[in-house]
């Protein structure tokens, strides 16, 4: 643990690493989180998330409007499942696979991987975890470019087909990602020449240098789901994410507008598409980022892979002058991702408030005052988090 946290001790749980699930037939009190608000068990929710008006909007991207619904899912949710996407289902396939021979390794082999206090990358539970008062019934595995150091520990002999789908995984992700990006921002009338944030000195690629963090979550059968919770609630501190979820449901989406979770049902080959809290900055706040989580299942396991999307580690971001004026100033102050994860670490859901300027005409402008789960943005979780720096990204958040 490092030293630093030890003063703040109010929700401080120990990262404890993971341990046997499989071996838990009851639920023990460290894993009880009181009831959940909500539609809690993945199998009762699907009948109830049929009813289209409360089904988190899917888009073809073969479809000549995709962009206009796009927008309109940013605007209503916050998220929104992508299909004809150009990602092969042999690929998620592949790399489900990848996650699921990964989570079943022997605990003591998962150990040799295992994500160090204050490091980024490797297994571990996630990294939010110590902000809560009750352990999460999930593992996870962070991989930030290169997972070879890692996949040598865990399979000494048998690792370069790991690391070879996980590099495929990337770079299509990042594909994808850009050209969400672009839709997203083409939905607000923005074009490349308005994107300079991230621009190289030609204004060639704006993305140039944006990447992703992978995370694979792995949530097993649980023996009692409706007082555990699989992962919880956070916005994640991307500009967006690009999800798979295995055929067994289990994320769930907050709804500000009627302030309830909305289960998000895997469609087969689709992806879920999360705003995350850069693209809220950017997008001066007319795209919020959206409040998720998971939750588990009794009998079924489950796995997910996000592409946590975000810029050049070191590049500024700030809302575009072309969503910001005289009657709508910018809402939050310019801020790097490394720094951002940086206070995100400390200071979890009350990041966004702390970065917001001080103007009583935004009052309006911005919706993040809804509670959820008991937590309101804005108010404060105190833990520090620090990171490693082997690597360009792991180098920009320390
Ligand atoms: C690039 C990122 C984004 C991180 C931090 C860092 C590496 C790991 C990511 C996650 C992945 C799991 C959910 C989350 C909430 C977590 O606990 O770790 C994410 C977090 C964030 O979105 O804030
Ligand atoms: O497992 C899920 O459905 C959610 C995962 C998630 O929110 C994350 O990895 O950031
Ligand atoms: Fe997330």
């Amino acid at each position: 643990m490092p030293s630093r946290c030890k003063s703040h001790p109010v929700h401080h749980l120990p990262n404890k690493p993971c341990l046997d699930f499989k071996s838990l037939k009851e639920l023990p009190d460290s894993f009880k989180w009181a009831p959940l608000d909500g539609p809690s068990r993945a199998l009762e929710l699907e009948s109830e998330s049929e009813s289209e008006s409360e089904s988190v909007p899917v888009v073809d991207l073969n479809d000549p409007n995709a962009q206009k619904l796009i927008g309109l899912a940013c605007k209503a949710w916050g998220v929104f499942q992508v299909i004809n996407h150009g990602v092969s289902k042999s690929l998620l396939d592949k790399i489900e696979a990848c996650g699921k021979s990964l989570f079943a390794l022997p605990v003591q082999q998962k150990l040799k991987a295992v994500r160090s206090a204050d490091g980024v990358t490797g297994y571990g539970p996630a990294r939010i975890s110590s902000f809560f008062p009750k352990r999460m019934w999930s593992e996870g595995f962070t991989i930030v470019g290169s997972p070879l150091e890692h996949a040598r520990q865990l399979w000494p002999n048998d690792y370069s087909k790991f690391c070879a789908i996980i590099e495929e995984y990337q770079n299509e992700m990042n594909t994808l990602a850009e050209k969400l990006m672009w839709l997203i921002l083409g939905s607000l009338g923005i074009s490349t020449r308005d994107v300079k944030w991230a621009a190289s000195p030609t204004g060639a690629n704006p993305f140039k240098g944006a990447s992703g963090v992978i995370q694979l979550n792995s949530y097993p059968a649980c023996p009692d789901p409706s007082r555990a919770m699989g992962l919880a609630a956070h916005t994640d501190s991307t500009l967006l994410t690009i999800l798979h979820q295995s055929s067994t449901s289990g994320l769930q989406v907050f709804q500000e507008w009627a302030g309830s979770w909305v289960m998000v049902p895997p469609i087969s080959g689709g992806l879920v598409i999360n705003i995350g809290d850069l693209l809220h900055i950017i997008s001066n706040g007319l795209y919020s980022s959206v409040y998720h989580r998971a939750v588990v299942n009794k009998t079924r396991h489950r796995l997910s892979v996000a592409y946590l999307y975000g810029p050049e580690p070191n590049v500024r971001i700030q809302p575009l002058p072309k969503l910001s004026d005289a009657n709508r100033p910018p809402l939050y102050r310019p801020v790097t991702w490394s720094e951002y994860l940086g206070i995100k670490g400390k200071h979890f859901d009350k990041t966004l408030s702390l970065i917001r300027l001080n103007n009583d005409s935004n009052e309006d402008n911005d919706n993040n005052s809804t509670l959820i789960n008991g937590l309101k943005r804005g108010v404060d979780r105190t833990k520090s988090i620090k990171v490693d720096s082997n690597t360009k990204i792991l180098a920009a958040f320390a």
